[in-house]
């Protein structure tokens, strides 16, 4: 990687990172006595692989809660895009861009994985339910666009096969793999992703990091992501982002990161999941 300027830099696979998209700023994060997050900054650039790595409770899912919206902190700030972001609902969050998957599959095990998929699009639907019985043209009109996304999806992420398949019926890494394929349906800016290897067997997680690299590399989708397998998350991000009791502990790219003491100490250096 070279030197980071305002403009972006260049990483040691040559992929071109762009300017800060999104700035957490001093963030606290308080539950009654319990700090989550103390007094933490990072950015996330245009195009960027970011991971945000710490032991269990370090305060990693309490961050990607922030910046999708469902916490807002007592202090800080939150910058996307060059402006601060007044305190918003997910929804609100969402469509400024952000799409994110769950740490536990959140997914509508009764549809099938295309219904499921379908949802990632609800941001993006502008005809409501009168406007459809008026204008019911305009509203056919946008439910082709949408299928259109949800189909490129489908076949991005290879999971043609099982369209119609309810989703309580597939193993675990393929029901992670509709979760993704749900975000993207919402086509992100920014995707969220919460251990999106938790539980895969070696070949699941291989498929996995694939997808997400082809996300990144196809369509441009600047992702932020939590994971515990170091393996992963070293191959994966172009920067990564070390927090343990709530504090930021370390920042910088998987060699910086790897050789800081007090991550190695927190962290690299002792058993983990
Ligand atoms: N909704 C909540 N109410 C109260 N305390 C919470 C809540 N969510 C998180 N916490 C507390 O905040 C701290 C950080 O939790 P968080 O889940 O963000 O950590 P984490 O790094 O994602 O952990 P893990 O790797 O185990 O998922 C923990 O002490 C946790 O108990």
């Amino acid at each position: 990687m070279n030197q980071i300027s305002d403009e972006g830099y260049i990483t040691a696979d040559g992929r071109k990172i762009g300017a800060v998209m999104m700035e957490m700023k001093n963030i606290t994060l308080r539950f009654g006595g319990v700090k989550a997050i103390t007094d933490i900054s990072f950015d996330i650039r245009q195009g960027e692989i970011r991971a945000i790595i710490g032991p269990n409770g370090a305060g990693k899912s309490s961050m990607l809660n922030v910046i999708s919206g469902f916490y807002i902190p007592q202090e800080g700030e939150v910058w996307f895009h060059g402006k601060k972001r007044a305190p918003m609902r997910p929804f609100q969050v969402a469509q400024q861009g952000i799409a994110r998957t769950f740490q536990n599959i959140a997914l509508f095990e009764g549809m099938s994985v295309l219904d499921n998929v379908m949802t990632g699009r609800l941001t993006h639907m502008k005809s409501g339910m009168l406007s459809q019985a008026i204008w019911k043209g305009k509203a056919e009109r946008e439910e082709v666009a949408n299928r259109e996304v949800v189909e490129k999806v489908i076949d991005f992420l290879e999971i043609q096969a099982i369209r119609k398949t309810p989703v309580a019926r597939l193993p675990y890494g393929l029901k992670k793999r509709v979760e993704l394929a749900r975000a993207l349906a919402a086509e992100p800016k920014l995707l969220l992703l919460d251990e999106p290897m938790a539980g895969m067997n070696v070949e699941e997680k291989e498929d996995m990091s694939r997808f997400i690299l082809d996300v990144n590399d196809e369509f441009g989708t600047t992702i932020a992501l939590i994971e515990h397998d170091m393996g992963v998350v070293m191959d994966l991000s172009d920067r990564v982002v070390v927090m343990d009791y709530g504090k930021k502990i370390g920042d910088g790219t998987p060699d910086e990161v790897r050789n800081n003491q007090n991550v190695i100490d927190a962290y690299l250096g002792v058993a983990h999941d």
